[in-house]
């Protein structure tokens, strides 16, 4: 999929939306007939069963494979930092990153612990986006360029994509893209991030109302991810879009993975069909964004760190899914009786 020019550098993504490809029906099918014949009672392997057909119907064999996972963590840094509402600074994002690149950040213990691949993509750390609540994040042609980014991460052949994010602030980000497209009180999207006190959370609630008070009533979800968002989010919808293309199934990760995803479900709400929620994030108003776009996510275990470290743990299961399909043997190959009635 190649991007080409045209008058507006949204245009070309609207039409990437307009032409999503649907799932691989022909694969479901198919899978539905091989998983009646495995040795075990019909349904008995319960949402392992479900995850494995999404694989098949978003990926194509039916024989579901993952053989070539990777986690993407896309990193960025926040103006609106200076309005006092991460509680730690924005020189964390680089450091992290270089925590990443050494091996020394949680996210890395997973992709070993799973054996998963790991690319970080750093957004340009040096310049971060404008405070929201005074200025546009992005020009449109940025916005679409860094979406058209985020799309390189599906290069080399991966059949499976997890999607993660580093960045200081970018809670408050989050937040007010999803205020932007869901509507609702600032107070409904804000929480504690990382760990603001009271006074960070009243902060971090100020900044969110005053950028979407900017927005003046704007809906467009493209133009609410360039005017509130960050690059990564607007890198993550991006990948999250070209995985539709090159039919790549996809794990979203947390909170501010959700924003992003948010606005290619506001677009289109069959634009997420091909992406599973790895987990339920701590953060308050992420259970919010899930129930809006009736998702259900995989695991529910208290946290909220951020690269992609939820979606990570969730490819675990989708690796063993995909494993018990193509791997269990059927009735009649392993001599077992099936159902009397
Ligand atoms: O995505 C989540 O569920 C999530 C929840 C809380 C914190 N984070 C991470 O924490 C950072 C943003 O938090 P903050 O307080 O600086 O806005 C960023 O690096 C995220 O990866 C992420
Ligand atoms: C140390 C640290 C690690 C992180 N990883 C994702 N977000 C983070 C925020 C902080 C502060």
């Amino acid at each position: 999929m190649s991007l080409s020019p045209s008058a507006l550098p949204f245009d070309d993504i609207r039409n990437l939306v307009r032409n999503m490809p649907g799932a691989d029906e022909a694969a479901v099918a198919a899978f539905r007939e091989r998983n009646a014949q495995l040795t075990k009672p019909a349904g008995s392997l319960g949402r392992m069963e479900e995850i494995a057909e999404w694989l098949a119907a978003w990926h194509g064999p039916v024989w579901p494979k993952v053989t070539r996972p990777l986690v993407a963590v896309f990193a960025a840094n926040h103006g609106v930092t200076v309005k006092g509402v991460s509680a730690y600074p924005s020189s964390v994002t680089r450091q992290m990153v270089e925590n990443f690149a050494a091996g020394g950040a949680a996210i890395n213990q997973i992709c070993i612990a799973y054996d998963l691949g790991l690319k970080i993509f750093d957004l340009a750390l040096d310049l971060p986006t404008p405070d929201i609540t005074e200025a546009d994040a992005l020009e449109e042609a940025n916005c679409a360029a860094t979406m058209a980014f985020g799309m390189e991460a599906l290069a080399g052949g991966i059949d499976l994509i997890c999607i993660g994010e580093m960045g200081i602030g970018n809670t408050t980000i989050a937040a007010a893209v999803l205020n932007g497209l869901f509507g609702g009180e600032a107070a409904d999207w804000v929480g504690p991030g990382t760990g603001v006190d009271d006074a960070g959370l009243e902060r971090k609630r100020s900044a969110v109302a005053a950028a979407v008070e900017r927005l003046s009533g704007e809906r467009d979800p493209l133009e609410v991810l360039r005017r509130v968002g960050g690059r990564e989010i607007a890198a993550m919808a991006g990948v999250i879009l070209g995985a539709r293309h090159q039919k790549v199934p996809v794990i979203v990760d947390g909170y501010v993975a959700t924003a992003a995803a948010a606005v290619l479900h506001a677009m289109d709400s069959r634009a997420l069909d091909h992406c599973l929620f790895g987990h339920l994030s701590a953060e308050p108003a992420h259970a919010r964004a899930l129930a809006i776009m009736e998702k259900k996510p995989l695991l529910d275990f208290g946290m909220r760190l951020g690269e992609g470290t939820g979606a990570a743990l969730a490819a675990g299961i989708v690796k063993a899914a995909a494993q018990l399909h193509s791997g269990m043997a059927t009735f009649e190959q392993a001599g077992v009786s099936g159902k009397e009635r």
